[in-house]
């Protein structure tokens, strides 16, 4: 599934006037068309069905959706939000259409009791509003409307996007709390964000016939990334490889305070495919973690200032890549360490305190030459830029966007939907994970993925994109099967790690042969 944002598909919706030569009222009459295709096969013939538009184009998508399940004999009544002269061309239009196949239809500004009767007689409401034109508050009849609609308490059909929400940001003033949502060539940024995306419903594209041409060249990538992604990108194991192949890395992490936070992420490593694993930590938490991964080796350091010295030298352990940042702590010294890190000529991947020590140095990240992989959540986000949570919250795939490409980095901004973005600005949105995962330890655990990760394979995005779904996927089957949403521990999730691999690769060999 593509995602769009709203400038995005305005510039696809104007070159494909003026490059293809499809004009705005076929999009719309596509548009209708696909619509009520999908509608068709959820809906009965006995079923009372109310579309109601609002006066812009996506009124108009309503218009004709009405038109088209009248004609395959089904129960319709179309409701316009405002008088005639005030609606868009193309959606008059489809009006006139409409009317000339000897349809009629209702003005809810002159009616407004009658339309709350039928609301309260009908079984199905398709809401064909207000589209990706909203801007602000939503204002004049459409509030009264979106209230009443909400109310009544009947299945919802959105056409594109639930009517009153911003297709960019996740602030929702008032917006209809949709059934489905089929959205036109792709989903709008929005379904992703929050609190908007709880309005939508499931999410089902309609393809409008717009060419994928000018889809690449008036939009960034932006796609979710889904178990089928995963399936079909999931590494394959060389029957002449050896532990070399599958790289050798590097996790710094704990501390005195936080010892468990390099158990978490080490392990997690390790169950995700890295060759050889060395932990860097303080000496007197080894008795701790030694028990949990026997098969790691350690490079071990009486304190932080002695891990620093031998930090800029780490050539003997030949590594490919380095995690650094779960509970190391916020001092002078592990300033020091991540600073110098940055200096190493291998993968990156800095995460919790690492994520803290890193901001005064990011002139020194644009510079690396090797991939550097930033995992904030949302308030290490936000402190990174300076903004509030609420701003980044909001924003998520431009603040996102913009950070990876000023800094040259892959950044996988956490949460629900964690949204991977590449340096030159590409994204790939979740769709695994539940709020189980919303508890101490499960970022370490994802850390620890991710560096595993990314040693087994050729394309970063691919390998942060399946360590995401994958972390996010194990607590879903977790909450599906023996946990509730309250008690899957960031052990259960590394736990969970070898049965979800087994799973995904036994059905990658049934599908592909391998
Ligand atoms: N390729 C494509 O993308 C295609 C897209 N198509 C469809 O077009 C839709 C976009 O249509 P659109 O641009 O006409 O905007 P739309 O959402 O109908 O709203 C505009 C109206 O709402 C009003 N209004 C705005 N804010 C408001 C507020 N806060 N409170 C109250 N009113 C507010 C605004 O009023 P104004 O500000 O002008 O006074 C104006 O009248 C898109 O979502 C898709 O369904 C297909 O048909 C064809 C191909
Ligand atoms: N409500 C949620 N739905 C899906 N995933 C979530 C949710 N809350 C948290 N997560 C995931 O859990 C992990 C939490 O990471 P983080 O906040 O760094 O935790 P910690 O620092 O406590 O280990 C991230 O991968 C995040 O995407
Ligand atoms: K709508």
């Amino acid at each position: 599934m593509r995602i769009f944002s709203k400038n995005e598909m305005y510039n696809i919706d104007q070159e494909t006037m003026e490059k293809i030569g499809l004009n705005n009222g076929m999009l719309m009459e596509n548009a209708g068309q696909a619509v009520a295709r999908e509608i068709e096969s959820r809906i009965k013939k006995n079923d009372k069905i109310i579309v109601i538009a609002g006066k812009g184009n996506n009124g108009g998508d309503g218009v004709v959706i009405a038109r088209i399940l009248k004609e395959r004999g089904f129960s319709i009544e179309l409701w316009m939000s405002h008088k005639g002269g005030s609606v868009a061309e193309d959606a008059q239009r489809a009006l006139k259409i409409y009317e000339n196949c000897g349809h009629s239809y209702k003005i809810y500004e002159e009616n407004e009791e009658a339309f709350q009767i039928s609301l309260k007689k009908s079984t199905v409401i398709v809401d064909a509003l207000l589209g990706i034109g909203t801007k602000g508050k939503v204002r004049g009849p459409y509030r009264n409307i979106i209230e009443e609609m909400n109310e009544i308490n009947k299945i919802i059909y959105a056409v594109d996007i639930p009517s009153g929400l911003n297709a960019d940001k996740g602030e929702v003033d008032v917006a209809i709390k949709a059934h489905t949502t089929f959205v036109i060539q792709g989903a709008k940024q929005g379904a992703f964000l929050f609190p908007s995306a709880n309005f939508y419903g499931g999410i089902k594209t309609v393809d409008i016939g717009i060419p994928s041409s000018v889809i690449e060249q008036n939009s960034y990538v932006k796609r979710r990334w889904s178990k089928n992604e995963v399936l079909s990108s999931l590494p394959h194991r060389d029957i002449s490889s050896h532990k070399g192949t599958y790289g050798r890395a590097l996790m710094i992490a704990g501390s005195e305070n936080m010892p468990g936070a390099a158990v978490l992420s080490s392990k997690a490593a390790s169950r995700s495919g890295v060759g050889l694993l060395t932990i860097g930590i303080i000496e007197n938490i080894k008795s701790i973690i030694g028990s949990h991964l026997p098969e790691a080796m350690y490079n071990l350091h009486q304190s932080h200032q002695g891990m620093l010295s031998e930090v800029k030298d780490y050539s003997s352990l030949q590594l490919d890549a380095i995690g650094i940042g779960p509970g190391i702590g916020r001092n002078k010294e592990t300033e020091k360490i991540v600073e110098e890190i940055l200096k190493q000529q291998v993968t990156l991947v800095l995460d919790a305190d690492a994520l803290f020590h890193v901001k005064p140095h990011l002139q020194k990240v644009k510079e690396r030459r090797f991939p550097t992989i930033l995992t904030p959540h949302p308030g290490e986000m936000a402190s990174l830029l300076d903004l509030s949570i609420k701003e980044v919250e909001s924003d998520r795939f431009e603040k996102s966007r913009e950070f990876a490409q000023t800094y040259g980095i892959y950044l996988v901004l956490k949460g629900p939907f964690t949204i991977v973005t590449t340096p030159s600005g590409e994204q790939f949105v979740n769709s695994s994970g539940n709020p189980a995962l919303a508890k101490g330890g499960s970022g370490d655990v994802l850390t620890g993925m991710i560096l595993g990760s990314v040693l087994q394979y050729e394309n970063v995005q691919k390998a942060l994109s399946n360590a995401v779904f994958i972390h996010g996927a194990i607590a879903d089957q977790l909450v599906a099967s023996t946990h509730s949403p309250l008690d899957v521990l960031a052990t259960d999730i590394i736990e969970g790690i070898s049965p979800l691999l087994h799973e995904l690769y036994r059905e990658k060999e049934y599908s592909t042969g391998y």
